[in-house]
C-alpha cells in the first residue's frame, strides 16, 4: 500500500511493547523478533523496552499498569500493543479498571486515526469463506475515529430507577472537530492510494451520524474534490463488504461502525489472526506523531496460552510502526513482503489452516517469517 511516511526521525524512536494479555504476549514476542532483526538489518535507530501490563501485572502489583510502565508509556514514540483482556476485569476495582483501559491509553495518546489494512492473499482463496472472485483485488484500509463516539461518551454508567429496574447509558456524540480531523486523515490517506473515500454512517437514524456526514461532504468541497467521496449507511457497507468488497479503498467511519465492520471484514483477509492496525494522534510540532500498534485481534482466551495463535496480525502491525512511525518504508514492505512469501510457501497456523494441512506453532510462524528477511 503506497502511504505517506513521515519524516525521518530527529532522535532514535522510543518503542515500548506492551503484550499484555491473554495471546497478546505470545504474538506480539514473535512482532519483536521481526522488529529487532529489522532494526539490525537497516541500522534502524530504535530504542525497545519491553514493559509488564494488564491482568497478570494487577495480580502480581495491584496495578494494570504500574509506575515503570506508566513513565515508559509518557517516553514512547510508539508502543506496541499486544491485547488487553478487559472481559477478564471483572474482579477488579472499577477505578483501576478504568484507568488501566486499553480507552484510556488511547485516549491518553490522543490517537484519533485508526487505520486497518485489509488485504486479500491468493494463497488463502480456500481459507476464506468467500470465492476467489469476490476476494481478487481486495485493499482496503479502515481509517476509524478512534477517540469519540460512544466508547467515550457521557454521560454513562447504570442507574437504578424508580421502578428498581437497572438501565445501562452510554451516549453517542461527535464534534465536527473529531469529524473534521479523522475526515482530512482518511482523504490524505486516500490520495495515496486510489483516490476513493466511502465515508460510513447511520445518517438516516442518528444526528451524529447526520452531521458525520455533513462535515465529512463540506470538507470534502472545500479541500478533497480530487478524491472521489461516496456515503453509505453502515448497515449497508456491512454488505457490500461481503458482497463487492473490491469496491472500497478507503473506509472513513466512527469509533463504533470501525470496530465492527474490521472485524467483519477479518472473512476476506482468512482470519482476525491477520489483521493489523495503527493508531495516530496529531503531529507534534516536530512532525512526529505518538503511535500505538496492535492486532485487530483481542486476547483470545480460547486458545491462549497454548502457543497456537498466529502471530501475523503483530507482525504486520510491527510492519506498520516501521512505515508510519520510523518512516522506514522499504523495511514496512520486507516484512509485508515476507509475510506474503510464507503464506505462499504454506505457512499455516490453525486458524488458517484446512484439514489435514500441517500447522505451525507461534513461533513457528515468527520463524517462516524470520526465514524470508
Ligand atoms: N485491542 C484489544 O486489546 C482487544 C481486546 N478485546 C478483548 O479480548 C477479549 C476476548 O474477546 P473475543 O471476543 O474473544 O475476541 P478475540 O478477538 O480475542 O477473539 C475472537 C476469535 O478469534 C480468534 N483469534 C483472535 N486472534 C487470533 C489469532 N491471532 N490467531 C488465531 N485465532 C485468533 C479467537 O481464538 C476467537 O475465537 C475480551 O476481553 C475483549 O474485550 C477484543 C478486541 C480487541
Ligand atoms: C477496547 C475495544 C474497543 C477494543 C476493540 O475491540 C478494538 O479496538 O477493536
Ligand atoms: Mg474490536
Amino acid at each position: 500500500m503506497s502511504q505517506p511516511v513521515f519524516p525521518p526521525a530527529p532522535r532514535p524512536l522510543h518503542v515500548v511493547a506492551l503484550g499484555g494479555d491473554g495471546i497478546g504476549p505470545e504474538v506480539t514476542a514473535q512482532a519483536l523478533r521481526v522488529l529487532r532483526h529489522m532494526q539490525a538489518r537497516h541500522a534502524l535507530p530504535l530504542v525497545i523496552e519491553e514493559m509488564p501490563y494488564g491482568n497478570a501485572t494487577w495480580r502480581a502489583t495491584g496495578r494494570l499498569v504500574p509506575a515503570a510502565t506508566d513513565a515508559a508509556i509518557g517516553r514512547a514514540d510508539a508502543i506496541l500493543f499486544g491485547a488487553a483482556d478487559s472481559l477478564g476485569r471483572s474482579a477488579m476495582p472499577a477505578e483501576e479498571r478504568a484507568r488501566g483501559s486499553l480507552l484510556a491509553l488511547r485516549r491518553r495518546l490522543n490517537l484519533f486515526a485508526n487505520i486497518r489494512p485489509v488485504r486479500t492473499e491468493r494463497a488463502l482463496d480456500e481459507v476464506s469463506p468467500f470465492k476467489a472472485r469476490t476476494l481478487r483485488g481486495v485493499d482496503l484500509a479502515f481509517v476509524r475515529e478512534l477517540s469519540g463516539g460512544i466508547y467515550f461518551g457521557e454521560p454513562r454508567g447504570i442507574e437504578r430507577l424508580e421502578d428498581g429496574q437497572r438501565r445501562g447509558i452510554n451516549t453517542h456524540s461527535y464534534t465536527e472537530e473529531q469529524v473534521v480531523r479523522a475526515a482530512r486523515f482518511a482523504f490524505a490517506l486516500a490520495r495515496g492510494r486510489r483516490g476513493r473515500v466511502t465515508s460510513v454512517d447511520k445518517a438516516n437514524v442518528m444526528e451524529a451520524g447526520a452531521l458525520w456526514r455533513q462535515v465529512v461532504g463540506a470538507l470534502h468541497h472545500d479541500e478533497f474534490r480530487d478524491v472521489a467521496l461516496d456515503h453509505m449507511l453502515a448497515d449497508t457497507c456491512a454488505l457490500m463488504l461481503n458482497r463487492d468488497p473490491q469496491r472500497f479503498d478507503v473506509i472513513l467511519t466512527d469509533n463504533l461502525f470501525g470496530d465492527l465492520l474490521s472485524d467483519a471484514a477479518a472473512g476476506l483477509a482468512g482470519s482476525l489472526g491477520l489483521l493489523p492496525s495503527a493508531s495516530l494522534s496529531p503531529p507534534a510540532p516536530d512532525g512526529r506523531r505518538r503511535a500505538l500498534y496492535e492486532p485487530v485481534h483481542g486476547s483470545a482466551p480460547d486458545i491462549a496460552g497454548k502457543g497456537i495463535a498466529n502471530p501475523l496480525a503483530a507482525i504486520l502491525s510491527a510492519a506498520l510502526l516501521l512505515r508510519w512511525s520510523a518512516g522506514a518504508e522499504a523495511a514496512a514492505r520486507e516484512v509485508e513482503a515476507a509475510v506474503s512469501a510464507a503464506l505462499s510457501a504454506g505457512a499455516r497456523c490453525a486458524d488458517i489452516a484446512l484439514p489435514g494441512e500441517a500447522v505451525l506453532d507461534t513461533a513457528g510462524m515468527g520463524d517462516a517469517v524470520l526465514a524470508r528477511l
